[in-house]
């Protein structure tokens, strides 16, 4: 049986996946083999497995810092909001159904049995489970149906390290509130405070240290600085859908549609030199980028529609008749399409024109294509040329099924790595192209050949493409230091029990 800990935080957004991510570097350096869990995320942002089963982000990086490969396991069920009401629930990797947020509330309690059953898998295989809870234990409103604060610490038995975040303010009374709207034996399990993304002189901090300790009895663990790390976290992604400008020489613009989805596609991009990468919400915002960028969508016709309405898409059809070259992801590449229909209303319903620049009709339909692929771009000539041959892989999360025009180019030849099939990707129409493949701007060769052209037009040398996994890698080995240095492991592994 694993030992454990769990991360709780007084507030989203107060530091647990990343703090989590540092604890599970820190224990893996030490020897153990350490994975994380969080029994329910929030996010647009998954991933799929090597099983093609669908997981949250957050423990995807998590995984990496912890030298594994992620498993659907360590995130059992995942709420991807698709409107404003609710949520597609994806249990154990696949999709359970979409619910209303006051029937989620309902239900929740009886999900505890697939949740027990995925820790187990870890519970046997591993030393130490680092557990991530989710928003705030002190939801009082909540708390009767808890299955990821409290209610899972008590289900697994957990230790917890309550996190506050400081730069946001207040966090005397976050702490502290939160420890005092705990339960008697809730409180007994919180065995150490952590004060998050500090800057200033700790001097200055102590005594307010030393009061939260006589008012709670329960020790400040660590005090962790305010870091700057290059990592997939959920806040630091959403950071940069906020970049506006284009410092760079090659402007490359991705379309910042409501639903977005998958953003980390553009991570690769984003560390290349000589590119920047701005985020567009308006007409007004598009200018002239080099390179225009649809990414995927929870929900495409209503982001379609979207564009429609706040005249980005005449602006888009403006610029692909200028011959920008234009790039649709998923979602991104359906709305390229000439016709979106969706009978069963899996995510919109009716049908809807597409923006008409590349010959594809996509329908909707109950069934998830859920997958990794890998294989080929096809031949390709104009401004994507250079990309023909080059190694495309990745993975597919959709709804939608695409077909293509008979004899239009399609974008790459796949073989679908779960089931072996083969079969053709996506569509290139001249300076337009879509695909379905997630990830694929991770893929150095590929990256090169759509990037090298645009060099060679600006008369700027060629950007390097940096090894994306050695990268992350050292990332992680950046966290670990900080956590190391400002997190008293040394009580760290007394609260786990391995002193
Ligand atoms: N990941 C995506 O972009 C999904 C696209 C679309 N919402 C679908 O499910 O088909």
């Amino acid at each position: 049986m694993a030992k454990n800990l769990m991360i709780q935080g007084t507030m989203s957004n107060a530091g647990k996946s990343i703090l989590t991510a540092g604890i599970l570097r820190v224990l893996k350096q030490d020897g153990y083999r350490v994975a994380p869990f969080k029994s329910q995320n929030m996010a647009l942002n998954s991933y799929i497995t090597r099983e093609g089963l669908e997981m949250g982000r957050a423990q995807v990086m998590q995984a990496e810092a912890a030298g594994i490969e992620p498993n659907v396991w360590m995130n059992p069920i995942l709420l991807k909001p698709n409107s404003d009401m609710g949520s597609q629930v994806i249990v154990n990797g696949e999709v359970f159904g979409n619910r209303e947020a006051r029937d989620y509330f309902r239900m929740k309690k009886s999900l505890i049995p697939s949740i027990m059953k995925a820790y187990g898998e870890l519970d046997s295989r591993y030393d130490i489970i680092v557990i991530e809870g989710a928003g705030s234990p002190a939801e009082i409103n909540l708390k009767e149906n808890d299955i990821v604060n409290m209610g899972l610490a008590a289900l697994v038995d957990a230790p917890v390290l309550l996190v506050g975040d400081i730069d946001r303010g207040g966090v005397f009374a976050q702490l502290l509130g939160t420890i005092w709207l705990l339960e008697e034996e809730e409180r007994a399990r919180v065995k150490g405070l952590v004060i998050n993304k500090f800057r200033g002189d700790k001097s200055i901090l102590d005594p307010g240290l030393m009061q939260l300790y006589d008012k709670c009895g329960i020790p400040v663990t660590g005090v962790i600085p305010y870091v700057r790390l290059d990592i997939d976290e959920e806040d630091s992604l959403s950071e940069k859908l906020e970049q506006r400008t284009a410092a760079g020489r090659i402007d490359a613009a991705v379309i910042r549609v409501p639903h977005i989805s998958n953003f980390t596609d553009f991570g690769m991009l984003e560390g290349c030199e000589g590119v920047s990468v701005r985020y567009v919400k308006s007409a007004g915002e598009l200018g002239k980028p080099d390179l225009l960028l649809l990414p995927g969508s929870k929900n495409t016709m209503a982001d379609l529609l979207w564009l429609r309405e706040n005249g980005l898409e005449a602006g888009i059809q403006r610029l692909a008749g200028e011959g920008c070259r234009i790039m649709g992801i998923c979602g991104g590449y359906q709305m390229l399409g000439s016709l979106l229909e969706d009978p069963e209303g899996v995510e919109h319903g009716g049908s809807l024109a597409g923006m008409g620049l590349l010959p594809v009709v996509t329908r909707f339909r109950g069934k998830k294509h859920r997958t990794r692929v890998e294989g080929n771009v096809g031949k390709l000539s104009g401004v994507f040329e250079q990309m023909s041959g080059t190694r495309a892989e990745g993975y597919e999360i959709h709804m939608g099924e695409s077909t293509a025009d008979e004899g239009c180019r399609c974008f790459a030849d796949v073989t679908d790595c779960v089931t072996g099939q083969q079969y053709a990707d996506g569509c290139v129409k001249g300076n337009v192209c879509g695909t379905y493949i997630h990830g694929i701007l991770d893929s150095p060769e590929l990256l090169k050949g759509m990037l090298e052209p645009l060099y060679r037009e600006k008369g700027i040398q060629p950007g390097i493409y940096r090894d994306l996994q050695a990268y992350k890698q050292e990332q992680y080995d950046r966290l670990a230091d900080v956590i190391r240095m400002h997190l008293d492991m040394e009580a760290v592994y007394r609260i786990i029990g391995l002193d």
